[in-house]
Parts: structure tokens; sequence; C-alpha cells
């Protein structure tokens, strides 16, 4: 019998930052109450040996936090170790493990800065390793599967949790106790299942190779901060935001990104001081900001930041602002990307 020629398996890199699926906790019962952050990237990629059938993986640990904690400086560092993996011609893909608290933000970051078509895939769980039915090791394996597949490229940065395949752009985590924690208002692109992948949709939104920003000519990110609007909101922490320097003010706002009449003043202030206005909404499920409705943004040349939640806005507004203070090349951004 004639031997099946040995398909060459893909180089992955692991890039580990911490998180819960990096997280120990005291007993298999805590599957809430642990430490993020603790396990180190040799010892998560030996408790999935499976692996190894999937890709040729190694690991670099990159740092080791809670992504809660993650600055402008950490993205960077992390964004540049990506690029200089991406050019290398010994690595397929790339994959980074995270704390799911602000992994939407890191995901969309990469989407927009790294001038790539190879996979990109950050993942994390929602339990620690050491609970039962923790999460971790079949995302972390979804990711190398995804990572090593040939149809993952140009599709944007990609985050797998719960079997899914999503958008970098578009998804969120939207509750904090279930494993089925990271949703899209437009739905995933794809399943994994087994190890493979099966698709059903592309983004259409600008990403890597087809974006105008590039991690490599990026020095620093702008200081834009977000405030938070409800009932019997004052304007103290946007004019204290703007005080401490903020660029660009993401306006975190009810419902359509409705901005109170006690606020509207000092927005209007700001934005001759010079500081951009992004109206966003901070509704669960998806926001979806239109120009001109609730307010008149062409008259107080503010930005709407469309179907982009606050702290996704914050990403888009920082690296745009590397590029131009001007509002329209702003909001065609915001449509764009
Ligand atoms: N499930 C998690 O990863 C949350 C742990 C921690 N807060 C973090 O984001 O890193």
């Amino acid at each position: 019998k004639e031997a099946q020629p040995q398909q060459k398996l893909a180089n992955v890199v692991i890039l580990a930052t911490g998180g819960t699926i990096a997280g120990a906790g005291a007993s298999a019962a805590n599957s809430a109450t642990y430490q993020a952050a603790k396990v180190g990237i040799e010892q998560l990629i030996a408790g999935v040996p499976e692996l190894s059938q999937l890709a040729n993986v190694r690991g670099e640990q990159v740092m080791q936090i809670a992504s809660e904690s993650i600055t402008n400086d950490n993205l960077l560092q992390l964004g540049r170790r990506v690029a200089e993996l991406a050019d290398s011609n010994d690595v397929d893909g790339i994959v980074i493990t995270h704390g799911t608290d602000t992994l939407e933000e890191t995901a969309y970051f990469l989407n927009l800065v790294e001038k790539t078509d190879k996979p990109i895939i950050v993942v994390g769980s929602m339990r620690p390793g050491t609970a039962m039915s923790a999460d971790g090791m079949l995302n972390l394996y979804n990711a190398v599967a995804v990572a090593s597949s040939k149809d993952a490229r140009g599709k944007g940065v990609l985050v797998t949790m719960n079997d899914e395949i999503q958008s970098g752009r578009d998804v969120s985590k939207m509750i904090n106790i279930k494993t089925e924690a990271f949703k899209s208002a437009w739905g995933p692109l794809g399943m994994v299942v087994e190890g493979k992948s099966y698709w059903f949709r592309l983004p259409s939104k600008r990403h890597t190779m087809d974006s105008e920003f590039d991690i490599k000519t990026i020095e620093s990110l702008p200081n834009v901060e977000i405030a938070y609007s409800y009932g019997n909101v004052s304007d103290t922490a946007y004019k204290a935001l703007a005080q401490s320097g903020a660029k660009a003010i993401i306006h975190a706002g009810t419902g359509n990104g409705s901005v109170s009449s006690r606020v509207v003043p000092a927005l209007q202030d700001l934005r001759k001081d010079g500081v951009q206005i992004i109206r966003s909404s901070h509704v669960n499920a998806g926001g979806f900001v239109l120009r001109n409705a609730e307010q008149p943004d062409d008259k107080y040349d503010w930005v709407v930041a469309h179907d982009l939640n606050p702290q996704k806005a914050r990403i888009l507004a920082m690296v745009a602002l590397t590029k131009t203070n001007d509002s329209k090349e702003l909001q065609r951004m915001f449509w764009e990307y």
C-alpha cells in the first residue's frame, strides 16, 4: 500500500496576554471566583496536546494581566509583535489569548492596524482552566484550528468563543456569567466544529490589508475618553475629561445616542474648543446611531459612531486621530470601518 503524502502543518504562534483563559481558582467549583492571568503560555499549550495535530504551535508570553488593565501602550506593544510575526515567512497564523473584558477592543484595534491577510484570532474563556466544564481548552483548540486554516485568510481579525467564529469588529461581550458571552448584532461569520471551520458570511467593513491605518506608522495613541449617559446626567464628567486632555470624547449615549439637554451646551462648547464629540449608544444588543437623528450633528460639527459601541468607538477614534483631526474625515472613517 502506498503511503499517503503527509500534509504540511501550518505554523501558528500563540501570543499570551493573560485573562481567565490563564486563570486559576482554589477548587473545581470556582467558576466565577478565581484569579485571572496566573498560568503561563507553556502550561496552556501543554494542557491541550491535541493542538499538535492542528499545527506546529509555539507560544510567547507578551504580558500576563487581566484585560481591564490593558493600556494603550500594551495595545501598541501587542500590535507591533503581531505585525513582526505576520511579516515572517515561517508564520502562517497568529492566536492571541486574552482576558474577555476588553477582548473586543483589542480585536478591533488589530483589525484596523495589521497589514496582513494571515489569520489573526483573539480568544479567551469565561471559566478558568481549574473549573469544571472549563471552556478555555476548546476555545483555544478552535482558535488554533481557524488560525491554521487557509480559508480564514483575508477575513479580518477573528474571535473564536463558544464554537462561533466572530468578526473582531462586530463582536462584544454581552454577559459576564455565561460561556455564551460573545455576540454580534449582525451574527457570527461561521462555526468551528471538531477543528474544521464552516463559513456563512463575510465582513464588509474595511480591515487589515484594506485599511488605511498601519501599526508600523503609529508611534502613540491620543487620549480618547468615554462619558456615560443616563437620566439626570450632569456635564461634570464631560468637562473633566476635556480638562484632563481628551482629544475626543465618546458620548456613551442613551437609545439613539441621544444627548440630555443638561449636557448639550457643554458639548457645544467643548467642540468649539477643539475636542471631537462622537455620539454612540450604550444599548446592550447593539446601537445604531445616525447623523442628525436626535441631535443636529451637521450644525454642531459632531461625529456619530453608527453601530460601534462606546468602547469600540474609542478604539477607532484613537487610530483615526493619528491621521486626521478633521471631523468630516473622522465621520467618513466611522462609516467605512
Ligand atoms: N473572563 C475573563 O477573561 C475575565 C477576566 C478578567 N477580568 C480579564 O478580562 O482579563
